[in-house]
């Protein structure tokens, strides 16, 4: 049998960031929605446990067993006493180290591909707990749609949404470390008070009742500094944005990829047009949100 699913990228639209806890991790209030970039994972039975990767950035993908793919099927087969013996194919459409949560979308995918290779069954608090020691972001891939992370941002409420939302993320060439930019903000933050993350209850009325100009102007990054200190070029990339007609922009997540909230479809067009024009960016991608989360869409043989 194979087995495919398919999982969205994330933008945060809120990322209020607490300072370092003992353990290395910082408290969040994240604000995630899914966003209708995905990429797919296939699995198959194989005689080892092995990850290929296809895409335009499949170069910059591990695919030994650091992988989260790989790391999900180990997790998911020692659960159950089972061998993660397991071809994982990888099309890879969601940008790699882009603030997007690519890895993290590919360890959802393979554990519920794998799940359902194996009839394993598990119920969504012991898939949940699973991602959740994969990576911060990763329970998130899983459920998609749009929910608040608390903790580090493995704990999830799920959010209502009450309409459409329109973007272009710009993709910046080469990525950013996610530890890296999380150290730059404690280095830009070190002997101040950085206060206990909260939501944006202005933000959350604004998902609810899908107003894309409130939520463009409640959208928040506490990491922004740290991304534009690393790459103070995305600077231009967030200006070019704006100045094309989009709402407004943001560093999505760690970076360096950058988001704009459009008005409609016709004026994501436009300002993805003009960002690729302004050669701040490698490309611009169009996406809609919110998005469904890890989803079975083949099981054949
Ligand atoms: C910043 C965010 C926003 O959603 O994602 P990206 O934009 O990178 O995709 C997340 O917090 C990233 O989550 P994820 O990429 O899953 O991180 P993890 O693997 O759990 O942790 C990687 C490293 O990031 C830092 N980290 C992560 C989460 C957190 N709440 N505090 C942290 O300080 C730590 O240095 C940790 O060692
Ligand atoms: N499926 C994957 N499993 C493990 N690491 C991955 C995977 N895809 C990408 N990576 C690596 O993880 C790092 C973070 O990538 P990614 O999850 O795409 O970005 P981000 O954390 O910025 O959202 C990169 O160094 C990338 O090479």
């Amino acid at each position: 049998m194979t087995v495919t699913v398919r999982v969205p990228a994330k933008v945060n639209v809120q990322l209020a960031v607490g300072g370092a806890r003992p353990d290395g991790f910082h408290d969040l209030a994240n604000v995630f929605l899914a966003v209708g970039l995905y990429d797919e994972v296939t699995v198959t039975p194989s005689d080892s446990l092995r990850v290929t990767c296809s895409g335009p950035d499949a170069a910059q993908v591990p695919l030994d067993r650091t992988n989260l793919a790989a790391r999900a099927a180990i997790a998911l087969a020692a659960r159950h006493g089972l061998s993660p013996d397991v071809h994982i194919h990888i099309a890879k459409d969601i940008p790699v180290a882009g603030g997007m949560a690519g890895g993290s979308a590919d360890g959802a995918g393979a554990l519920l591909a794998c799940d359902t290779l194996w009839g394993t069954r598990s119920p969504a608090d012991e898939l949940l707990e699973i991602c959740a020691g994969l990576g911060s972001d990763v329970p998130f891939s899983l459920v998609g749609g749009a929910a608040l992370g608390t903790g580090r941002g493995e704990n999830l409420t799920p959010l209502d949404v009450g309409g459409t939302f329109h973007w272009v993320f710009a993709v910046a060439d080469g990525g950013l470390s996610t530890p890296a930019v999380y150290g730059e903000f404690d280095r830009l933050t070190a002997g101040t008070e950085v206060p206990p993350p909260v939501a944006s209850a202005v933000l959350l009325d604004a998902l609810r009742t899908g107003d894309a100009t409130a939520l463009a102007g409640a959208l928040a990054n506490d990491l922004q500094p740290a991304a534009l200190s690393l790459r103070p070029s995305l600077a231009a990339t967030l200006a070019a944005g704006t100045d094309a007609g989009a709402l407004a922009g943001l560093v999505s997540g760690s970076g360096p990829t950058t988001a704009f909230l459009t008005k409609d479809a016709e004026a994501a067009e436009s300002v993805a047009a003009a960002l690729v024009a302004s050669g701040t960016c490698r490309t611009a991608r169009v996406a809609q949100s919110p998005a469904a989360g890890a989803t079975v869409t083949g099981a054949v043989g």
